[in-house]
This record gives C-alpha cells, sequence and structure tokens, in this order.
C-alpha cells in the first residue's frame, strides 16, 4: 500500500473509495485526452466489474459523478471560485478535477458533507502532495460551511440574464445566446429558455428502434422488459420506438443482431419524414449523404426495403463507414460507400447527378441539440467551429441538391436548432431556385402517433408555403432535430 510522509511520521493512506476513483480517473480522461465521456466510462466500468471490484450501485455512483460532473461544470466552477483566491484555470488539472467532483456531491447530491470532503480528500492524498490536498480540503469545507441559500442569492445578483441563465443551469454563455435566437426564430417566447436549459441537465431518455421488417415494437418492448427487468412505453412519435427506463440496451439479442437499434425518436422522425414524402415517378435509389454511424441509414433502409429501393450510405471517414456497415448488416439493399459528400458521385460514377430519389443530408453540426446525451460537449464546442461547419454544411446540402432528380425529396437534418446551420441554411438552399420547401409540420402530423404540438405558424420559412420541423425536448422530450424536407422543381 502506498504510503505518505504526514507530521506524525510515515503512515498508510486511507483506502480510495472505488467509484469515486473511476470517476476521477475517467473525467481525468476527459479533460487531459480528449476522451468522450460515456467510452471512457463504459470501458473502466466494465474493467472493474471484470476484476469484480464494482457492484451495480457504485457503477450508478461512478456514472453520476462522471456526468453530473461535467454538465454542472460551469455553475460548480462559478461557486468554487468565491471560496478560491485565485482563478480555478490557475489550477493544475487535478486539482480542479477533485473540487468539481466533490463540489457536485456536497451541492447537487445526497451526499453528506462530511463524506463528500473526505472522499475527495482521500483521492487527493493519492494524486496530491501535501499542500494542493489541503486546499482541495480547505475549499471544500470552506463550500459546506455556506448559509443556506447563499449561492441562489448570489446567481440572483448576476445583472445580465443571459449570464445568469448560462451560471444556472451550466451552460456556455454563447450557447444560451444561440438557443435564445432558435427559439426567437421559431416564434416561441423567451420563458421557454429555462426549461430548455434545464432539460440538457436530465439524464436522457434511452430510446430504442425496431427495425421495421425485422422485429416488432411489440416484440422489442416484450424482450426489453423481460431481459433488462425495466418499464416500456411506447414512441410518441415514432411507430418503431420504444422507451426503456433503465439497463443496458447492449444485452438484448435485438440489438446485438442488428434488428434494432438505439435511436432518439427525434432522428427516427427524421427518417420517417424523408421516406414518406409524397413522391410522383420512382422510388428506388436513396441516398444518405453523410450517414455515420448510421442510425438513419438502417431505419431508411428498412423503410426502403418493402418498396424495392436501395440506400447508398455515404460517410467520409472510412472507421464511421464501417459502423454504418454494421449499424446496415441485417439489410441486404445497402451499399455503404466512403467519399467526401462534397463531391459525391457526378458523370462517369455509379451515381450520377440528378440520379436518386430521396436523399438525406444528415448534416455535421455543432450538435447543440444533444447536449444531455454528451454532457463534455457543451463544454468543447466553440462558437468558432460554426466557421468551418457552416461552409462544409452548405457544400453537402448543395451535393444533396445536385444529386436529386427532378421530382425527388431531399431532407436536410441537423441535430440543432442553432440558426445559421439550420434556417440558414435553408434559406441557402431555397436561393438556388430549383427546390421547393414542403410542410414537414404538417407531414409529420399525419404521420405520428401522437400530435406534436407545433404552435400555427411555427417553422414558416420567409415567402415559401413550406414549414420546417424544429423538434425541442422541453416540448416534445426528443433530441432537438431539426428536420426540412424538399422536392426539386
Ligand atoms: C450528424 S452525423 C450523421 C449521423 C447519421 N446520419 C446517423 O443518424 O447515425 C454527420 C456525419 O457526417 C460525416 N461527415 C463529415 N464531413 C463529411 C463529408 N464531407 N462528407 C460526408 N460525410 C461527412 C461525419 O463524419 C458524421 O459521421
Amino acid at each position: 500500500m502506498a504510503t505518505h510522509r504526514y507530521k506524525d511520521g510515515y503512515r498508510a493512506l486511507s483506502k480510495v473509495d472505488g467509484a469515486r476513483r473511476i470517476a476521477f480517473d475517467v473525467l481525468m480522461q476527459v479533460y487531459s485526452e480528449d476522451a468522450y465521456a460515456n467510452l471512457a466510462l463504459a470501458k473502466a466500468l466494465r474493467r472493474a466489474r471484470a476484476d469484480e471490484r464494482l457492484d451495480s450501485r457504485d457503477a450508478g455512483l461512478a456514472s453520476e459523478l462522471v456526468n453530473g460532473t461535467l454538465r454542472a461544470q460551469g455553475r460548480l466552477d462559478w461557486a468554487l471560485s468565491r471560496h478560491l483566491s485565485r482563478p480555478m484555470a490557475d489550477l493544475d488539472l487535478e486539482v480542479r478535477v477533485l473540487l468539481r467532483m466533490g463540489a457536485h456531491q456536497i451541492l447537487d447530491m445526497r451526499v453528506p458533507d462530511h463524506a463528500a470532503v473526505s472522499t475527495t480528500v482521500d483521492i487527493a492524498r493519492h494524486v496530491l502532495t501535501d499542500g494542493p490536498t489541503r486546499m482541495v480540503n480547505a475549499v471544500l469545507r470552506s463550500l459546506t460551511r455556506m448559509a443556506p441559500g447563499e449561492l441562489d442569492e448570489a446567481l440572483e445578483g448576476i445583472a445580465d440574464p443571459i449570464e445568469r441563465a448560462a451560471i444556472t443551469h451550466s451552460h456556455p454563455a454563447w450557447m444560451v445566446r444561440e438557443f435564445t435566437r432558435a427559439l426567437d426564430a421559431h416564434g416561441y417566447p423567451g420563458e421557454e429558455l429555462e426549461p430548455l436549459l434545464a432539460g440538457d441537465n436530465e439524464p436522457p431518455l434511452v430510446t430504442l428502434v425496431a427495425r421495421p421488417g425485422l422485429i416488432g415494437a411489440q416484440e422489442l418492448a416484450d424482450e426489453a422488459a423481460d431481459v433488462l427487468g425495466t418499464r416500456v412505453a411506447p414512441g410518441s412519435f415514432s411507430e418503431y420506438a420504444v422507451h426503456i427506463e433503465h439497463g443496458d440496451p447492449a444485452a438484448l439479442t435485438a440489438i446485438r443482431t442488428g434488428l434494432a437499434g438505439v435511436q432518439d425518436e427525434g432522428s427516427q422522425l427524421a427518417a420517417i419524414l424523408l421516406a414518406g414524402a409524397g413522391l410522383t415517378g420512382p422510388d428506388a435509389s436513396w441516398l444518405d449523404l453523410c450517414a455515420g454511424p448510421g442510425g438513419k441509414a438502417s431505419l431508411l433502409a428498412a423503410l426502403a426495403g418493402p418498396r424495392g429501393a436501395a440506400l447508398t450510405a455515404n460517410e467520409v471517414h472510412p472507421h464511421r463507414a464501417r459502423l454504418v456497415e454494421r449499424a446496415c448488416r441485417a439489410f441486404d439493399n445497402v451499399d455503404v460507400v466512403s467519399a467526401d459528400g462534397r463531391t459525391f458521385g457526378g458523370p462517369k460514377t455509379p451515381w450520377p447527378l440528378a440520379s436518386f430519389d430521396r436523399i438525406m443530408v444528415d448534416a455535421p453540426c455543432t450538435g447543440m441539440g444533444s447536449m444531455r446525451r454528451r454532457p463534455e460537449s457543451r463544454w468543447r464546442r466553440k462558437p468558432e467551429d460554426l466557421q468551418d461547419l457552416l461552409p462544409l454544411q452548405a457544400a453537402l446540402a448543395a451535393r444533396g441538391a445536385e444529386l436529386l432528380r427532378p421530382g425527388g425529396v431531399l431532407a436536410y437534418v441537423t441535430c440543432s436548432p442553432q440558426v445559421d446551420e439550420t434556417l440558414g441554411q435553408v434559406e441557402r438552399l431555397l436561393d438556388r431556385g430549383d427546390l421547393e420547401l414542403l410542410d414537414a409540420v404538417a407531414l409529420a402530423e399525419s404521420l405520428v402517433p401522437e400530435s406534436l404540438g407545433v404552435p400555427e405558424g411555427a417553422g414558416t420559412v420567409g415567402a415559401s408555403k413550406g414549414r420546417v420541423l424544429q423538434l425541442w425536448e422541453h416540448r416534445m422530450g426528443t433530441d432537438l432535430m431539426f428536420i426540412s424536407l424538399f422536392r426539386r422543381r
């Protein structure tokens, strides 16, 4: 066992709590190696379970510490900075991570103060020298000594409403500005900002998709209930969706064999709407231009199959193209290709211009619509990212339009409500003059089991007769998917 010098001589360090140590190690990987929290955590938990170091309660605690600490980072740093004599950014990473973990337990979890402090300091003793360890101890103790309501009062004292909302709901201020702009652009009142931001801090609903033709939603729900012992519920906006309350979907045979997948209802709806839009003429050749990792491609393949249609699924990154292959392994009507979508197809290729009947352009975006699923992503994304994303999205959408035959249907989709990458790109597509915007809201209402409740007029773009569909977690419970549909003239 490790030893350490203290005033009273050498002594054994106290045993570090397993779940907290795992959380600390995963958080360090997220911050120092840009690891994805969900992947790093799953790997660490698998390893600990294999060594029989962890039961399911510990695994739950480690998950909450990782995900909760990441989500709450902005608010925790603000709270901690009130008890620090120098800026948080000047502290060593290990110290910052321990302070955040400890603060999350003190402020947000039902961990008794003394346990939150002592378990954090136990880790500090293993990874830090004496001085920083004492500092972690002192700052966390001072946090526990705050008067009730002290933080709320300080929050109320922040004059700028964007800054206040950013800290209260732990989002970067630029994102709060963008969410405000997006709500406004779709005609929703500013009061919806708070529930929107709060939704990002809720653990996400896990939704499965029963790929039609392979397995029915009821059969999938029965397997999930039996194997995972979870309560299940049917989807509201996709007849193929099954919500589960808990459990690891990977334990289901239907998931392992590709009959079903994990997919938010918003994503399912994007594929359902592209497949459901009216079309005259042939309906045989479908394209997913940005297919990785293959969620929408696999549902599109399932919907194309009974019509005798084939899907070409393209993805620029070969490793992600392999994920598309895996997601579509149960289908024989899918051709997976790895190429740059901006120059995909064309003369002398198997995919001439103006040849596809239905095209999905699910463009790379800021991902601001699925922050609840990737707790670290809100801090990784920068507003400058849009400088690269916007031209990329425009070029992919334009290529999609060129590959679409007259009378064919194109879906331009993002997992973000950010105005420039959604409505801005729709306007750009309409400026081409060869595309007509369809009414995605009316089509959705005609296809979904329950009404989406989109207010009258919301989603109308300029003078066009069409409407785009923006989904909101706080209204529909889905990711904030943006779906627009066009027909080529
Ligand atoms: C939003 S994701 C697509 C999600 C996918 N449709 C699904 O439902 O699973 C965007 C994808 O576009 C890919 N991508 C980025 N640049 C691209 C390009 N120039 N050509 C084709 N694909 C690209 C990204 O690698 C990413 O996998």
